[in-house]
């Protein structure tokens, strides 16, 4: 028997961007959603960030993506309908879903609230789902998932820059807490200063840690330090400015979505101090080890986190009043804003108003 196609394989009709191949162009799709399971929820998508994974996985970067692609695992919106056997939800609430759609639910990291680095954990878009169909992310007007992924998002948050934190923020809250550099009085550095670094300064700040932002780009300073918080800012090539803060910070969260030598910034760390790895360049970096044997350094990475911990997070930021700096723009925009992102050229967070913006 012939595969279903996208439109047939499921019940409900969706519509959405996706990406055909690995030019990552995006352009209208119309697929199909599964019918709201007993234990799903199905919710109307009103915003999803532009995370610069979608654009990673658009163009097949990491070599993982299946086309067409519908991007998007930063996606909150407004519960349409529930199943019998859903407790935590109802209709009419505001909810999200991040990176992840599903897991084992028996491994370790499952039994440990880590359903993100479970072996069979399953990527909101792009990956296979249990019954075999692929899964489509955000970049569409309906979205469905088991309550289990999905996130409530507190009533004094703003939708449309809260939907970043569902992987931005939770990709940079849960090193901060599991390294230990949430300390009161601790220095931790912030590398790259976008989507994920400008949250980072934000919740590590709200921890009441000095921070100091490393970046490429001087013209970001004076908003850093104004506007976002930081302590202070390094210039990447000032090799001054870089020279004195040698040794100085307990631990440093590097965003950076390309290669970029490292030893510079494993020299900026204390005595144990931690480098923890969190943007996925393309291509692998170069580790020197004598810099890390010379004071007995960390390097680590950490990868998304679990639904206790993001449920966690998203709450922490609504008592911190955090969230994402964002330019929201129309779902017709979505190519131009990835080239954009590619520049580096967003401050600091695309978010694609779908509710408003997303027309068949
Ligand atoms: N670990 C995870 O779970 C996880 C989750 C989300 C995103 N990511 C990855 O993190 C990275 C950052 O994501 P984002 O959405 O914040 O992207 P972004 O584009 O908003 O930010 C990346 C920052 O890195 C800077 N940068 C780019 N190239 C650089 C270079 N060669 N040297 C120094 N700085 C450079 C950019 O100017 C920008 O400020 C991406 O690789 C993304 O795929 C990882
Ligand atoms: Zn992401």
């Amino acid at each position: 028997m012939a595969a279903k196609s996208h439109e047939e394989e499921h019940d409900n009709k969706a519509f959405g961007w996706a990406a055909r191949d690995q030019s990552g162009v995006l352009s209208p799709f119309q697929f199909s959603r599964r019918v709201t399971g007993e234990k799903d929820v199905a919710f109307k998508v009103l915003f999803c960030g532009i995370c610069h994974s979608d654009l990673h996985m658009a163009k097949n970067e990491w070599g993982i993506s299946t086309y067409p692609l519908v991007p998007g695992h930063e996606i909150v919106g407004q519960v349409t309908e529930v199943g019998s056997k859903v407790d935590k939800f109802k209709v009419g609430d505001k909810v999200g879903v991040g990176g992840l759609v599903g897991s084992c639910h028996s491994c370790d990291s499952c039994s440990n609230n880590l359903e993100n680095y479970c072996p069979e954990m399953i990527l909101t878009y792009s990956a296979k789902y249990h019954d075999g169909t692929i899964t489509y992310g955000g970049y569409s007007d309906i979205m469905v998932a088991d309550e289990h992924f999905i996130v409530r998002i507190p009533e004094n948050l703003p939708l449309d820059a809260a939907a970043p934190l569902l992987c931005a923020g939770i990709t940079v809250y849960s090193p901060l807490r599991f390294f230990d550099l949430d300390k009161p009085g601790m220095h931790v550095g912030v590398v790259g200063l976008g989507g994920l670094g400008h949250v980072a300064v934000k919740f590590a700040k709200a921890m009441g840690v000095k921070v100091t932002v490393i970046s490429t780009s001087p013209s970001k300073k004076q908003e850093a330090l104004d506007h976002l918080g930081a302590d202070s800012f390094l210039v990447s090539r000032d090799q001054d400015g870089m020279q004195a803060a040698v040794g100085t910070m307990d631990g440093i969260i590097d965003t950076v979505s390309a290669t970029h030598p490292i030893s510079p910034l494993i020299g900026l760390l204390k005595t144990r101090g931690k480098l923890v790895l969190v943007g996925a360049p393309e291509k692998p970096l170069e580790l020197p080890v004598f810099p890390l044997l010379m004071g007995g350094k960390v390097v680590g990475g950490s990868g998304g986190g679990g639904l206790k911990e993001t449920q966690e997070m998203i709450d922490f930021a609504a008592r911190n009043n955090i969230t994402a700096d964002i330019e929201v723009i129309s779902m017709d925009y979505v190519n131009t804003a990835m080239e954009r992102l590619l520049k580096g050229d967003v401050r600091y967070r695309f978010v694609i108003d779908i509710g408003n913006t997303l027309k068949i």
